[in-house]
């Protein structure tokens, strides 16, 4: 299996994040890609390649030009007003408050996120843009005629949606993909959302829409971050409706519990007959994770990529979360070579 990846993620780091009530060292580190490609070598899944340029544009067809441009011009505003700290949001227009964007950089991260785990540091855009590239670039090799890719992006993006970052998250790599296909032609893709947590913007971006089935398991939005989207009763809007399946699983779900739900998620991406299969391959669903409370041991994840395999579809697998940095590599690799029946 080929793989994508670009070194500029490491451009990304942030100081710290808000956790239990502490500023701690921030649990999404340049470490985690690190380990996944050292652990792709050794298992000799297959070549690494550099993510190609593909521009701004099929970045901005899933995202707002504002976002865009505020994203790419804030290091710059922070850095003139002498600042040297991170950027972070700390105010949001939440209810009773007008969804009308300030002038001052705060404001408008504000504007422009949901939650405070998005630091802009001075690489955090070249970072998020290299990641998207990383998954055009691994998409472009799928359209052209391979049967599965692995893009190894980070920082992550199942968070984001069109106009707002959150968890970690900047620009939606596998919607970013997953328009691609469309826009080459592709009449229907399937998004599968492993991830423990909900991939609230990817549903949210293709909410209305028939062209893209969006199948989520993930940690209870009851007791889970994003905390307010996720829930089984979502089932898309308007021309959408019908084509997102939320599975939401207790704390403590173990391999046969999330199995179970895998099962009936790809039951309904079988129904779909997708021709692409997109998955948001996030490790956090790990019984040693440390933000996350399901229980998967590593081997599961080999499990996990047969299960996936048996739907017979050209598969793209996007880097999502996983923060057990000893085992990440490990965990995300498992999933590949279980697709690749090695
Ligand atoms: N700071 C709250 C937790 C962010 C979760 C990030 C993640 O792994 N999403 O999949
Ligand atoms: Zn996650």
């Amino acid at each position: 299996m080929l793989t994508i990846y670009s070194d500029d993620h490491h451009l990304h780091h942030g100081r710290c994040e808000l956790i239990d009530g502490q500023l701690m060292p921030c649990f999404e580190k340049p470490e985690r890609a690190d380990f996944i490609r050292e652990r792709v070598l050794a298992r000799q899944l297959g070549p690494i390649e550099p993510a190609r340029d593909w521009g701004l544009a099929p970045i901005a067809r899933v995202h707002d030009q504002g976002m865009l441009d505020f994203l790419q011009g804030a290091w710059a505003r922070w850095a003139a007003l002498g600042q040297e700290g991170d950027l972070l949001p700390y105010t949001w227009p939440t209810r009773t408050l007008r969804q009308q964007k300030p002038d001052s950089v705060h404001g408008q991260f504000g504007y422009y996120s949901f939650d405070a785990g998005v630091p802009i540091t001075a690489g955090t855009w070249q970072a998020a843009y290299s990641s998207a590239q990383v998954a055009l670039t691994a998409q472009h090799h799928i359209a052209s005629g391979a049967t599965s890719a692995f893009a190894l992006c980070r920082p992550p993006g199942h968070h984001a949606a069109a106009d707002l970052m959150g968890g970690y998250c900047y620009l939606n790599n596998a919607a970013i993909a997953a328009q691609a296909f469309l826009d080459q032609g592709y009449r229907r893709v399937a998004i599968l959302d492993v991830d423990y947590h909900h991939g609230n913007g990817t549903q949210s971006i293709f909410y209305e829409r028939s062209d893209v089935l969006f199948v989520s398991l993930h940690g209870d939005p009851a007791i889970e971050f994003p905390f307010f989207l996720g829930y089984a009763d979502e089932t898309g809007a308007g021309a959408g409706e019908g084509y997102n399946l939320n599975l939401p699983l207790p704390a403590g779900s173990d391999w046969p519990v999330w199995s179970a739900a895998l099962k009936q998620g790809c039951q309904a991406i079988d129904d779909y007959q997708p021709e692409v299969l997109i998955v948001s391959l996030g490790v956090d669903t790990f019984e040693l994770d440390p933000i996350s409370r399901f229980k998967l041991t590593s081997p599961d994840y080999l499990k996990m990529g047969a299960r996936i395999r048996a739907l017979n579809l050209p598969t793209l697998f996007v880097m999502e979360g996983g923060y057990a940095v000893e085992a990440i590599g490990i965990n995300a690799v498992n999933v590949l070579e279980g697709f690749e029946q090695r």
